[in-house]
């Protein structure tokens, strides 16, 4: 029996996005080959929705409302009865299960999960999902090894001065207080995407990256390498998302609740965390669903809609304008590409146009409108829905929409990883 297959898994703040992979070594540009995939979206606005799609079959993949998805576990339990029912795949050519780790502190590499690094990990990801698949996965599929590819990898190259906040250095440096920087996998895969697109070689595009999902941040690439992002040391800053505040001035918390500083006993966490209530606050109970009361974007009418949607629309879209001046200054305006990735940046056919008539004034392009609206159901991995540019300074702006896809990232890079390969 071949052990060929590597199986990625994606927790993100509202999914759990996974695909099974052939490994093919003999293609360069695609070492893998998609088996299937399956999505379970909406699990912090019940119910959620679930599919299962296998590559081989090719009508498209319906979502499923289910009662019994309460989390992310739950949702990997549905995966693998699905799997196991309506594939038939030998678990055990699964060789590699690739997880998305949203914190990996200093870790700059992929790193295989063992006690050890399994324990370092849980230290930095108290908000995080991908725990609990983690050890799901661990114990349904004993055979396979698990690796941890993490989101903050792609900004190891912002600069000091970028990355620094402005707090007493030594306990900065101690306690790892830094601009880390998160969705880099998302990022990678934009930027490879773009390259294909636009005309520059890859080291020397500068581009805005906006992943917009239920966690949204923006990234400035300079020279093809991270520049600048809005997150920070953790995913709680620049743009809001569907439960989270975003940025704001530090100092709100300890006038919205005199408790901010206690340990939360919230029982949804578990025992070992140790986030303080206002992390809680910030993290869990702001954003689309505070002011809204869902954390769906899709359900919002818009900039046109009734408040509270209006004001969640319009806010968002302040806050993503103020990101995308800031970048395109620290970029001195040479930009290839503005980019829209994440279930909003993808989907969401109004925010774009509204954000593309008010970049104009930076120099790109008008939106073309019917390629706009049909974007999403476009299967290429990257739309240009802009018109054509002038040239400056030997670059032309664009507006580009790239489908995310974190799990082919990950298969990607576990395949040709020598590491992992030369070993089995
Ligand atoms: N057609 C749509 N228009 C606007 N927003 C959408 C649309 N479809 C999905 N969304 C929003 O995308 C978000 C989920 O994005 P996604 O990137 O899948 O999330 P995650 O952060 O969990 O990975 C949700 O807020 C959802 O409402
Ligand atoms: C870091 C983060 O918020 O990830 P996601 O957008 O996938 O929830
Ligand atoms: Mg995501």
């Amino acid at each position: 029996m071949a052990a060929d297959l590597v199986l990625s898994l994606n927790a993100g703040s509202s999914s759990l996005k996974i695909s099974l992979y052939q490994r093919d070594p003999t293609s360069a540009a695609l070492p893998v080959a998609l088996l299937l995939t399956s999505s379970i979206t909406s699990i912090s606005a019940p119910p959620a929705k679930f599919s299962f799609h296998l590559a081989s079959d090719h009508h498209k993949a319906v979502d499923v409302p289910i009662d019994s998805i309460k989390d992310h576990n739950t949702a990997f339990s549905h995966f693998l009865e699905a799997l196991r029912s309506q594939a038939s795949i030998n678990e055990g050519r699964i060789v590699y299960i690739c997880h998305r780790v949203v914190h990996g502190g200093d870790y700059l590499e992929p790193v295989e999960i063992n006690e050890e690094s399994y324990e370092h990990i849980e230290k930095l990801s108290d908000l995080a999902p991908s725990l609990s698949v983690i050890k799901a996965c661990i114990s349904a599929l004993p055979s396979a090894k698990s690796v941890a590819y993490f989101d903050t990898s792609f900004h190891r190259s912002i600069p000091s001065h970028i990355s620094s906040y402005a707090i007493n250095q030594e306990i900065a440096k101690k306690r790892g207080l830094k601009k880390y920087g998160f969705h880099g996998l998302s990022f990678c895969l934009n930027l490879s995407s773009s390259d294909r697109d636009t005309l520059q070689p890859p080291g020397s595009l500068n581009l805005i990256l906006l992943h917009l999902g239920s966690g949204a941040s923006a990234c400035a690439v300079k020279d093809g390498k991270s520049l600048d992002t809005t997150m920070g040391l953790t995913p709680l800053n620049g743009l809001p998302g569907a439960t989270r505040s975003g940025a704001i001035d530090p100092s709100l918390i300890f006038h919205y609740t005199n408790k901010a500083g206690r340990i939360t006993h919230d029982p949804s966490m578990a025992a070992h965390v140790g986030v303080t209530m206002a992390e809680d606050i910030l993290n869990r109970k702001a954003g689309w669903k505070a002011i809204t009361g869902t954390t769906d974007f899709e359900s919002r009418p818009g900039s046109e809609g009734p408040e509270p949607f209006r004001l969640a629309f319009d806010l968002f879209l302040d806050r993503v304008l103020h990101y995308i001046g800031a970048y395109h200054l620290k970029l001195d305006g040479e930009i290839d590409a503005l980019v829209f990735a994440g279930g909003i940046g993808e989907r969401g056919v109004q925010f774009r146009s509204v954000i593309g008539k008010k970049v104009e004034c930076l120099g790109y392009p008008p939106v073309r409108e019917d390629k706009n609206n049909t974007a999403s159901e476009d299967h290429a991995a990257v739309v240009d829905i802009s018109t054509v540019g002038q040239e400056i300074k030997g670059r032309t702006k664009r507006i580009l929409v790239c489908k995310t896809d974190e799990q082919i990232e990950m298969a990607r890079e576990c395949v040709l990883d020598d590491r992992f390969w030369n070993a089995t």
